[in-house]
């Protein structure tokens, strides 16, 4: 500590007993000789204490003296000294933190450089932050935890490093979480972490949150790696979903830093490498399904507390997802993505993936390379990680995963049952199709999620209409916002109901579009999937030199309507029933041309490194840095695409029977089903005699303990993954670690397996790719957010929910720890024994040339499109009323009580919301 002379407030003036102060500079104290005189003891350094009729003098320990008194004592060996805050050293908790860029406030990777109790001001409000300790570091800035004077609250304060593209990207966030906590945060029980407020200081964009506590990351690691019981593992998973009635452990998704709006994808890099879907690692035209994988990963994760795909490299993702799974992309995919050459061979209708009964009958016309084949062809030797589980497949690794210790045998039934439970649900997340993957509604009706039986492989109802169509396309021009945003085109599922006004709607003109041509080019760069800007999203067709493009002022407003039923997602990727092309003009593109209603989309990590969902605290940054896979946030994130779940509208054709998706579901999951009579499970109990039982305690026996903390300050263990867990620590610590030696060898915990490589990050990503990325749509969305909540101002969400229309980002951060061991490592032989066909290469250039301008639906999966071209308007329509239930609830338990913004009526809100929309057009016209 220094001393120093002059008033406490300003650490400057004053005089000088204690030593030489320049008037009003700022130069450092010298000391005089002799201005302190030893230590004597006064009356200062005890206590006079009367008890009853005696008087006792206390003596105050030195260690007090010397530590919380130390002012007092200085004083003592000098009447003339005075403490100044001023004059500390300054402890900092940015790395590195010497100032060399932005007039020194900032260091040389942007970050603004923070200590202790430096303080940040929005300048509208006054409003002071006073930064106390890092939270965490992630790509766009630091975490820190403030205290704010103003509300007498600790709150967590993003601030994002000084760079273009991660202030317009920052920008983004902020108007997704504006419309998401104005629209749906409304009590207690939301699972989205509120934004309080936001700001420019020194040039940095300052975002502040409720504070949560530690992230899923922190949590399973404080769990020493080992999953958690199932009825947690039940609880969140609901909760990602939105589960409003959700009690007890509460956690809730952060960092939607990187999301973006269905069907306005720039990124085909996203989602952290354990939780990437199948499709963007293929390069796929990718939807909001992709967080449904990601979700998926998250889930599994939770119980087994080692990533389900912990690919060390986008190989070694890929056999992964085939050995857990038993199966591989579905031809189709594999004929239309990107990358296919990289991972597979064209080998013709030849070849069956393993020989096991379920996948017999299965061939492929794809074969997956060995790793061999796969250095021939890139030159490289993949990355092989290693196998962090005793078993292959996902049934066993699932089922076979230790049991708690000292279960009784009901209990031992339960579990098994909710394993298969568990087991069933994941299949229908972990589906390498994203067509047939579950939607969240789908999702959350499976009866690992309700708690009901399960007696057969869950075959969820298609999502249907539950409004008539007709209703949709009436626009109501003075209130766009008053709930018909299919009249706005923004329906790419109802696809004749859009079909039937598309062109010829005064709400819709069609502008020329010329791009780039290829894949990849629309005027930014090779690494984008080109359905950039409005009217290259959904709204698109034709020659992609000169592609057609609907321009809609009304587009807009299709948004505010879901904003004001209270969902956070808009709408259908048209996809979900056709197969987009994988060329990007195509992407999301319906036939019909519909402007995208779209939804917060993928969640990307394209500069997110695996943080995730499941997302790391860098309280030690330096460990976990913004490229650590280990940072993961759901999250992100898969898990901060919660929010994306639940705006997620994809339909799946498992209602309708003989459908090849639901044959191929079915045959899948046949060998549960006899899991489910008790006699099943005996003989199950039998297969699991081996198994050796720990000690795992239950955080369900624990709940008491939990205890909300939301804006408490006190920043134990939690979750994030972006998904935060809002709860002490402690709790977990009653979950006694199984004694190893208690575990027979083939079944221990992998908790002794070693933490992850923070290097483990995917080598195709850095940093620098975003700001290289073309951030057309989010300049153009950050400068109408910008324009319109005048930043420093309180927020106007009229304005500001308008930029997110513009929106295209997306991030979905997952991510997570590995720790490991060597387990069954493999050789994958099973995918060496075929051989090829080398004469006719895989090319989806060359295969599909002729359909490059044409939904790729019918030829590849007819059963399962036609099915759901049946019945466009009834699953529109069961949205739509999903979504309304979930606004009414929300506008039944108010607004969030801290916004230090205004928020105005959510229904006046909502018709304001994209006032300026007339600028959602200008994308078309500056895309030219
Ligand atoms: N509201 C909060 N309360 C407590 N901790 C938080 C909060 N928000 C963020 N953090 C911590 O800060 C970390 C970084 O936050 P966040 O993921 O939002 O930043 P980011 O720069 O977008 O990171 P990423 O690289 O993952 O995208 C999180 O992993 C979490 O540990």
């Amino acid at each position: 500590m220094e001393a120093g002379v002059g008033s406490k407030e300003d650490g400057s003036g004053g005089r000088q007993a204690g030593g030489s102060y320049g008037s009003g500079s700022s130069s450092a104290w010298t000391p005089l000789v002799g201005a302190f005189r030893p230590y004597q003891t006064f009356n200062t350094c005890s206590t006079s204490v009367r008890l009853g009729g005696l008087e006792t003098i206390v003596r105050k320990p030195l260690v007090a003296r010397l530590t919380k008194e130390i002012v007092e004592t200085f004083l003592i060996c000098n009447p003339d000294f005075r403490f100044s805050e001023i004059l500390n050293p300054k402890r900092f908790i940015t790395s590195p933190s010497d100032g060399v860029l932005n007039d020194g406030y900032d260091n040389k990777d942007n970050d603004l450089v923070l200590y202790v109790n430096s303080i940040l001001v929005n300048a509208a409000s006054k409003q002071r932050y006073i930064v106390k300790e890092l939270l965490g570091q992630g790509t766009f800035g630091q975490v820190a935890k403030c205290w704010t004077s103003e509300t007498d609250n600790y709150v967590a304060v993003k601030i994002i490093k000084n760079q273009p593209a991660y202030y317009q990207q920052a920008l983004v966030e902020v108007s997704i979480l504006l419309m998401l906590n104005q629209k749906v945060n409304s009590d207690e029980h939301y699972h989205i972490v509120r934004i309080l407020d936001y700001f420019v200081y020194q040039r940095h964009l300052c975002i502040s949150f409720e504070l949560l506590s530690s992230n899923l990351y922190e949590l399973i690691k404080l769990n020493q790696f080992r999953g958690f019981p199932l009825n947690i593992v039940r609880r969140f998973s609901s909760q990602v979903m939105l589960d409003l009635d959700s009690t007890g452990p509460d956690i809730k998704i952060i960092d939607f830093g990187s999301a973006c709006l269905e069907g306005r994808t720039v990124y085909s890099y996203i989602q952290s490498r354990y939780y990437r879907s199948p499709e963007v690692l293929l390069g796929y035209p990718y939807t909001a399904a992709v967080d449904m994988w990601s979700f998926g990963c998250i889930v599994a994760e939770l119980f087994l507390g080692l990533p389900l795909f912990a690919g060390a490299s986008e190989f070694d993702l890929l056999q992964r997802m085939i050995e857990i799974l038993g199966e591989q992309p579905p031809d189709d995919l594999l004929r239309d993505a990107q990358n296919t050459n990289k991972f597979f061979k064209h080998v013709g209708s030849i070849y069956r993936l393993g020989d096991e009964d379920a996948y017999k009958g299965v061939i492929h016309t794809y074969r997956v390379l060995t790793a061999e084949e796969y250095e021939a062809r890139e030159s490289k030797k993949p990355v092989i990680g290693k196998r962090y589980f005793n078993y292959v497949k996902l049934e066993d690794v699932i089922a076979k995963y230790p049991f708690k210790k000292n279960l009784l045998e009901e209990e031992v039934k339960k579990e098994i049952l909710d394993r298969l439970k568990l087991v069933d649900f994941l299949r229908g997340l972990v589906e390498f199709d994203p067509a047939k993957r579950w939607s969240p509604l789908q999702a959350s009706n499976h009866p690992f999620i309700t708690g009901e039986a399960l007696t057969c492989p869950y075959n969820p109802p298609p999502e249907s209409l539950k409004i008539r169509a007709v209703q949709s396309v009436t626009v109501d021009h003075h209130n766009p916002g008053g709930g018909h945003w299919l009249a706005a085109g923004l329906s790419p599922q109802v696809q004749n109901v859009n079909r039937s006004f598309t062109k010829n709607s005064p709400q819709f003109s069609m502008v020329p579009l010329s791009h780039g041509g290829s894949y990849g080019s629309m005027g930014s760069h090779g690494s984008y999937i080109d359905n950039y800007g409005i009217g290259s999203s959904y709204g698109s067709y034709g020659d992609p030199n000169n592609m057609q493009t609907y321009f809609s002022p009304v587009g807009p407003y299709g948004m505010n309507v879901q904003a004001q039923v209270g969902v956070p997602f808009l709408g259908t990727s048209p996809d979900t029933w056709r197969r987009p092309h994988r060329h990007g003009s195509l992407f999301g593109v319906s036939p019909t041309g519909n402007l995208g209603p779209m939804s917060l989309g993928a969640s990307p990590s394209q500069f997110t490194p695996p943080s995730s969902q499941v997302q790391i605290s860098t309280v030690s940054p330096g460990k976990y840095g913004s490229s650590s896979p280990a940072r993961g946030s759901l999250h992100g994130s898969p898990l901060s695409k919660a929010a994306v779940v639940a705006q997620y509208n994809r339909r799946r054709a498992w209602g309708n029977p003989g459908s090849s998706a639901v044959q191929l579901h079915e045959s899948s999951s046949q060998h549960w089903q006899g899991y489910h009579n008790e006699g099943s499970v005996s003989s199950q109990l039998d297969n699991y005699s081996h198994v050796q039982f720990s000690s795992r305690g239950s955080l369900a026996s624990s709940n008491n303990s939990y205890r909300r903390q939301q804006m408490s300050g006190g920043r134990g263990p939690g979750l994030s993954a972006n998904t935060h867990l809002s709860h002490p620590p402690s709790t977990l610590n009653s979950n006694a670690p199984p004694s190893h030696t208690s575990l027979a060898s083939g079944d221990k915990y992998e908790s002794s397996l070693l933490l992850p490589d923070p290097a483990d990050w995917d080598p195709n990503y850095s940093d620098e790719l975003l700001l290289q990325e073309d951030n057309y749509d989010v300049s153009s969305l950050s400068s109408g957010i910008a324009n319109g909540m005048q930043l420093g101002n309180v927020i106007n969400p009229a304005t500001l929910t308008s930029g997110v229309t513009r929106l295209s980002h997306n991030v979905n951060q997952a991510s997570t720890s590995s720790s490991s061991r060597l387990l069954n490592q493999r050789t994958d032989g099973q995918f060496q024994a075929h051989s090829l066909d080398e004469s006719n290469p895989h090319s989806t250039n060359d295969l599909h040339a002729g359909f490059s301008r044409l939904p790729n639906v019918a030829q590849n999966s007819p059963s399962r499109f036609s099915q759901q071209s049946q019945q466009p308007f009834n699953r529109y329509n069961n949205h739509m009323q999903s979504t309304s239930m979930h606004g009414l609830r929300t506008q039944q338990k108010g607004q969030p009580s801290r916004s230090t913004y205004n928020v105005p009526d959510s229904r006046s809100a909502a018709n304001n919301m994209f006032s300026n929309s007339m600028q959602w057009g200008n994308l078309c016209n500056r895309a030219i």
